[in-house]
């Protein structure tokens, strides 16, 4: 992997939104291998510096490097996967197969027809969170959870080096969180570096390395997620009875994980 250094590294982030301060000063960096959980109450800022860490939302101060790359000149998109908050999807009518399509964007030229290596991947994202038998209905007639996991498929289609998700397990049922957790765990273990949004750790939380906690758009606290303290906004971590089961990063899926970018 072409990586030096961190995946992603911002330093002193401030955003405005209409005219008042979501971010003050935010420090994170995200290494290659790495599961880097963003914890914090309801408006505490991390949507917004997830957007501001991939250019969606403009930064006034500080700066966002991806793979070392500041953001300005940053044009390899095809390394960052992307699941956005679902709700900014969900009245799509666009059809399953479309959506996770677009995962593959960033690798097509254009007025080339999707080669095989796209459509495999896009076959083979829809089937790891178990929504083959759905590629060809529309997006809004499925179920909240459904439309996360699609969105989660297209994320996987760019077999990114970098993956960024927002609440991923929002409305999801626990046998799929639990699938996400074991795709999570196998990226990880290609060096894949992740970035996840969680109002509650759940079946992901022996995967995370490190939990970064905002408050008020600053970082309260940047450590192991076993460190905090009761009383924090998130529920995380109850004990999983067989985090082994979700931890086994030997059983790689080269197919799915590997092979052509
Ligand atoms: N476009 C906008 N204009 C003005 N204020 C905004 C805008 N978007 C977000 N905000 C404000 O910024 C703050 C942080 O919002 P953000 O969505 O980043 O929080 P969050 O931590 O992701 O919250 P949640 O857990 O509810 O998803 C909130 O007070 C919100 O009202």
């Amino acid at each position: 992997m072409s990586t030096n250094g961190p995946a992603l590294a911002a330093a002193d982030l401030s955003v405005e939104l209409g005219g008042l301060p979501v971010l003050r000063g935010v420090g994170i960096t995200v290494a290659p291998g790495e599961a880097v959980t963003l914890l914090g109450g309801n408006g505490s800022g991390k949507s917004t510096l997830v957007r501001a860490l991939l250019g969606l939302t403009p930064h006034q101060r500080g700066e966002v490097r991806l793979f070392g790359t500041p953001l300005r000149q940053f044009r390899a998109w095809r390394r960052v996967g992307y699941v956005p908050q679902r709700s900014t999807a969900a009245l799509s009518n666009a059809l399953v197969r479309e959506v996770v399509a677009a995962g593959r964007l960033a690798h097509r030229r254009p007025f080339v027809p999707p080669r095989r290596s796209d459509r495999h991947a896009v076959a083979e994202s829809l089937e790891v969170v178990g929504m083959s038998d759905r590629a060809g209905d529309e997006l809004r007639r499925l179920s909240g959870g459904q439309q996360q996991r699609v969105l989660i498929a297209r994320a996987l289609a760019t077999r990114p080096e970098l993956l960024v998700l927002d609440e991923p397990n929002a409305g999801v049922d626990l046998e799929h969180q639990h699938v996400l957790a074991d795709v999570l765990g196998r990226l990880l273990a290609r060096d894949v570096a992740v970035l996840v949004v969680l109002h509650e750790v759940g079946p992901l939380g022996g995967l995370i390395d490190r939990a970064v906690v905002l408050r008020e758009g600053r970082v309260v606290h940047d450590g192991p997620l076993g460190s905090l303290g009761q009383g924090h906004h998130h529920h995380g971590h109850h004990a999983d009875p067989a985090p082994g089961a979700l931890l086994d990063r030997s059983g790689l899926d080269r197919s799915l994980l590997g092979g052509e970018s």
